[in-house]
């Protein structure tokens, strides 16, 4: 279990216009910590700069005391917005890409925890998207990671397929007793899934605000009563949801 601290003072794409300001906060071992906040203003960014995809020129991040590089970064696991397996690898292919020396059991074990038993020989061209997402959350899993990112995982899927994958991560998440960073514009998920909540506002974005789910685990999606929490939320900070957040 790791703890992750982020520090981001600013990121800029484009000079002086700043996409990130101040962007501060730790995570515990094992916690669950989802980011929301409205279309463009650096959720991805901030994901890509602790995952160390885009380089930080005035942040960082340490896991458990050690700042983050690419020696350390193979205890991060990336869940995409999109499944971005290899077309031309198998199944199979595409797991032992990120573990060369895992054996095929371990292999089939994992494919059958994310429903897709018997499915190591299969092109991702023959998978449904669900079942692709599936074996981007094995692949994730597959490095036992120490953090994992999620970048709206369960983006365009038909509610049915989204809320299995959820069980799924939510199961994985205390199997591997990771700690995770979530990001979605659905706060009704974010509500089901997470400990805490981060709220960012519009460009040059910041931490707004951040709420802790009192809500006991293990939670079912119709047991979190979502609209009960947000009302409380909005009588709380009436101007958080309205206009600057969702
Ligand atoms: N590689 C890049 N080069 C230039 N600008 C970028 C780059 N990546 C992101 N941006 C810009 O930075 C801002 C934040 O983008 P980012 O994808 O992090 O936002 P987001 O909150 O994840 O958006 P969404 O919720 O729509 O996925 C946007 O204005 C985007 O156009």
């Amino acid at each position: 279990m790791a703890e992750i601290k982020v520090r981001i003072e600013n990121k800029q794409y484009v000079y002086g216009t700043s996409v990130l300001e101040h962007i501060e906060f730790d995570l515990a071992s094992g916690e669950f910590m989802a980011i929301v906040g409205p279309s463009g203003c650096g959720k991805t960014t901030i994901l890509n700069m602790i995952s160390g995809i885009e380089p930080s020129k005035s942040g960082s991040v340490i896991l458990d005391g050690e700042p983050l590089n690419t020696q350390t970064s193979t205890r991060i696991g990336y869940i995409f917005q999109q499944p971005r397996l290899m077309p031309w690898l198998t199944v199979e292919q595409n797991l032992t890409l990120v573990k060369p020396s895992v054996d095929l059991d371990t292999i089939s074990e994992l494919l059958k925890s994310v429903g897709l038993e018997g499915k190591q020989d299969c092109y991702p061209r023959t998978l449904s998207g669900g079942m692709q997402r599936r074996v981007s959350i094995a692949r994730a899993f597959l490095i036992n990671p120490k953090l994992l990112l999620l970048d709206e995982p369960f983006n365009s899927l038909d509610a049915p397929t989204a809320a299995r994958l959820r069980l799924l991560l939510m199961r994985f998440c205390q199997r591997h007793k990771c700690s995770v960073i979530f990001v979605t514009h659905d706060l009704q998920e974010a509500v089901y899934l997470a400990d805490r909540i981060l709220f960012l506002s519009q460009p040059p974005s910041r931490i707004v605000h951040q709420e802790s789910v009192r809500i006991a685990r293990p939670r079912t999606e119709s047991g979190v009563d979502e609209l009960s929490w947000q009302a409380a939320l909005l009588a709380k900070y009436p101007n958080l949801l309205a206009g600057s957040v969702i």
